[in-house]
């Protein structure tokens, strides 16, 4: 490890809380090659995190205490070992299922793509995700009997990802040996591709139907790729016939991610389909005090309550909040108090005040067709009710990250089906009908101005 990257440690580690600093920081190895400092994380998870949350940070401390010598910081995947030997970019995937024998168990997990900080315990429970969390714990304790696969879907930043992590982990922990692998859907189309590019593909066909427990992320990204998904179904068969664990991630239901086989949409939701909506104020508020102390951050309730109510659009922007508060406060010297956050987000405030939600689709296109919010949501199947109720549904369809469900929830408790419906029938009418075209656009330039 150059004498260059412990110095930079050193002043990191009194920079950030110690979470931070081990989750983050100690499992990155450095080597240095002429004015670039390369920085290999043990798998893709560690180094986009440390890539989005301290590039800026690494990188001009680096260059700092080099003096001007390092000119450049790079962040890849694999081991300075690896990289001193001249084998490139190794992928941890490719030696998942290897390292038994090492029986170490922080080792397997990095092999396996877990983040160990994603687990259960860190996870916060609330109405939202409690069906998921529980159907995940199960199949933790009991990989491929529970159900098979387990589909969980929902919006961006609700919680997917830590879950798969969480199921990953726990089954990690109460068996070493098990072989897992979680990898992010575009990861699998990229390794897949280089293995043909390479003449590997026997090599990545073994490598993914060996494993005990496979986690694949957002599945939606599959979609028009037909190669992988040919890939992907054979995998998928083989594991589900030797009853190993799928878990499986999309931000859709199964049967609405669009461009994928029927026969891949049909085994997706051959096991257990569980949504996670978004979380109410009460679980924004449990999660930012949890963050808060795995951060080592001092957060007061009310400014926990006016971070949790001004943020509404995810955990990660609700969570990335909460960072900057830390960061601001700990740079200034400043305890956190509500004025200091006002003040510290201002910018993310005034965005998050900008992003369209159903409430306001709902006051909008009430207020265009001078009727009530509440008949928008009632039973009233009226055609002056019903068509405005349609243009509400497919406006929230289009502008906001709300999947189909939750919009139908939204509107007084509908199937999702009623809003892939209702943006049908609207997308027909707005060809054939230039009063509605008209009545949509004047709607669409009021809610996003
Ligand atoms: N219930 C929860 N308790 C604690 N942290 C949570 C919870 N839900 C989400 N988070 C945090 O929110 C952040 C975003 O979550 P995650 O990456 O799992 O979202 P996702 O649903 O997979 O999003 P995407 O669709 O973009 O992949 C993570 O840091 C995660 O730890």
């Amino acid at each position: 490890m150059p004498k260059l990257w412990n110095q930079c440690t050193s002043l990191l580690k009194q920079d950030l809380s110690d979470s931070e600093f081990n989750t983050w920081i100690m499992p990155l190895q450095a080597s240095e090659e002429g004015s670039r400092l390369r920085l290999f994380a043990p798998n893709r998870f560690v180094k986009d995190w440390v890539k989005q949350h301290y590039e800026q940070r690494i990188a001009s401390l680096c260059i700092g205490v080099s003096e001007g010598r390092i000119e450049h910081v790079s962040f890849e995947i694999g081991t300075s070992r690896r990289a001193e030997q001249g084998s490139g970019d190794g992928t941890t995937a490719d030696r998942a299922g290897s390292a038994g024998a090492q029986g170490d168990l922080e080792q397997r997990r990095s092999e396996s793509g877990l983040n160990r900080s994603f687990n259960f315990e860190t996870f916060v429970e609330g109405k939202s995700n409690q069906i998921a969390r529980a159907a995940s714990i199960q199949i933790g304790q009991n990989p491929g009997t529970a159900y098979n696969p387990l589909f969980v879907y929902g919006g961006v930043g609700l919680g997917k990802t830590h879950l798969m992590h969480a199921i990953g982990n726990s089954i990690l922990d109460a068996n070493q040996e098990a072989r897992v692998i979680y990898v992010h859907s575009e990861r699998f189309v990229s390794d897949m591709i280089r293995a043909l590019q390479h003449n590997e593909i026997d090599r990545f066909k073994k490598r993914y139907r060996r494993v005990n427990v496979l986690l694949i992320d957002d599945v939606q990204f599959f979609a028009g790729k037909d190669r992988s998904q040919e890939e992907f179904f054979h995998t998928f068969n083989a594991l589900f016939e030797a009853q190993q664990q799928i878990v499986l991630s999309s931000d859709r239901f199964p049967k609405e991610v669009s461009g994928l086989e029927e026969r891949l949409r049909s085994r997706f939701g051959w096991g257990l389909t569980v949504a996670i909506e978004p979380p109410d104020l009460e679980t924004r508020v449990a999660i930012l005090h949890s963050k808060a102390t795995l951060l080592g951050t001092e957060l007061p309730d009310e400014v926990a309550f006016f971070v949790a109510k001004r943020v509404r659009s995810n955990i990660r922007e609700l969570e990335g909040a909460l960072r900057r508060l830390a960061a601001n406060s700990r740079f200034l010297g400043v305890p956190i108090s509500v004025d200091f956050a006002k003040d510290a987000l201002r910018d993310m405030l005034v965005a998050q005040d900008k992003q369209v939600s159903i409430e306001n689709i709902q006051k909008a296109v009430a207020a265009h067709y001078k009727i009530r919010v509440n008949d928008l949501l009632s039973a009233s199947r009226s055609r002056s009710i019903a068509r405005p109720r349609q243009v509400a549904m497919s406006l929230a369809k289009e502008l906001t990250k709300h999947s189909l469900p939750e919009i139908g929830k939204a509107f007084g408790g509908r199937d999702h089906s009623t809003v892939i419906h209702a943006a049908r029938k609207i997308a027909e009418l707005r060809a054939s009908d230039t009063l509605i075209e008209e009545d949509y656009k004047i709607l669409l330039r009021t809610l996003q101005s």
